[in-house]
């Protein structure tokens, strides 16, 4: 049999990090203390999470003509990521996140969209074999939302849809969506429904639901995570307590390990693969940086995982 196949439609970009005892006013120029470059965007972030949990992974992508595009391309191939998908646009720079982090943990960021902006329709056509056959194909919001769309109405398999970051207008998508996942603020912002609890979040569940997603899940940091299926109970997983040393990028983790885990353990009841997302993400908690905080060599489903009926 082939090895499923999980394609990702999304963005790339570069984080350049400085590190400053505070946030410089307008005008000012500061020292600071530290500066760190690595790899992100929700897109490959979650495709490098399924290639190192061992999926079979493709990322469909534009990256810039530019240094960065070709060093993001090199680190996809050492992660196991199939780049023959991975499209260069002309003058235009890669996707870039320029942030600025104070000693009180205050951040500002300027995120230049780049070739992420110019991820198009034509593309999704170009690759519509891939698409078509995915056995599980994941999208987010960092790309053009008709690109998207037209992605998820070609597909066959299973439809993941990261609405992130946050928007309200995206509810053409929904019904072409099996699985919506997001985290508290981007489902509060969804279903128009403030979540800050389970009990708020088990709420929304059923507005996003109603607008027509087969199954939603949402997470919530260090609870783990509530999901629901219509017309069944929802059921809130429980996550592991760790110590957090870096949470950047925890949901692109549970994403990328829920893909893989649902295309591997069909048979098993979508608890347990919500479960494994959680670990999956709770290890990724513990460690600094994003790709680099990934598991690899992680066995699934080899203790029971804590849920309850809501
Ligand atoms: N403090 C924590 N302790 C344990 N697990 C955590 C913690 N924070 C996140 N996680 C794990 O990561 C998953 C996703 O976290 P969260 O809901 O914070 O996503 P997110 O807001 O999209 O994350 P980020 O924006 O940081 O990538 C949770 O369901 C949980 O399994």
């Amino acid at each position: 049999m082939n090895n499923p196949k999980i394609v990702v439609l999304g963005s790339c970009s570069i984080d350049f990090t400085t590190y400053a005892p505070r946030l410089p006013n307008p005008g000012e120029t500061l020292h600071g203390t530290k500066f760190n470059t690595s790899f992100g965007g929700k897109g490959a972030n979650q495709c490098v999470a399924a290639a190192k949990l061992g999926g079979n992974t493709f990322l469909i992508c534009r990256v810039g003509d530019d240094q960065w595009g070709q060093k993001y391309i090199e680190n996809l191939k050492t992660a196991g990521v199939n780049v023959s998908h991975v499209y260069k646009t002309q003058n235009v720079t890669t996707g870039i996140a320029q942030i600025t982090v104070a000693e009180n943990g205050e951040n500002q960021i300027v995120i230049v969209l780049g070739a992420n902006g110019h991820l198009s329709k034509a593309d999704v056509k170009a690759t519509e074999a891939l698409i078509s056959s995915a056995d599980v194909l994941i999208g987010q919001l960092e790309t053009p939302f008709e690109t998207t769309l037209e992605a998820f109405k070609i597909n066959k398999g299973l439809k993941l849809l990261n609405a992130a970051p946050g928007r309200s207008d995206i509810k053409e998508i929904l019904p072409y969506c099996s699985i919506l996942c997001v985290n508290e603020s981007e489902a509060s912002i969804l279903a128009k429904h403030n979540v800050d609890s389970v009990m708020t979040a088990a709420e929304a569940l059923k507005i996003l639901l109603n607008l027509g997603c087969e199954t939603v899940v949402i997470t919530l940091g260090e609870k783990g995570a509530v999901y629901a299926t219509k017309n069944e109970t929802p059921i809130h997983v429980f996550c592991e307590t760790v110590v957090p040393v870096d949470t950047t990028g925890a949901g692109d983790a549970f994403v990328g390990a829920l893909a893989t885990f649902l295309i591997s353990n069909k048979e098993r009841p979508l608890h347990q693969i919500i479960g494994a997302a959680c670990e999956v993400a709770t290890l990724s908690v513990t460690k600094e940086g994003t790709q680099t905080s990934y598991p690899t060599n992680y066995i699934p489903f080899r203790k029971e995982y804590h849920y309850e009926m809501l």
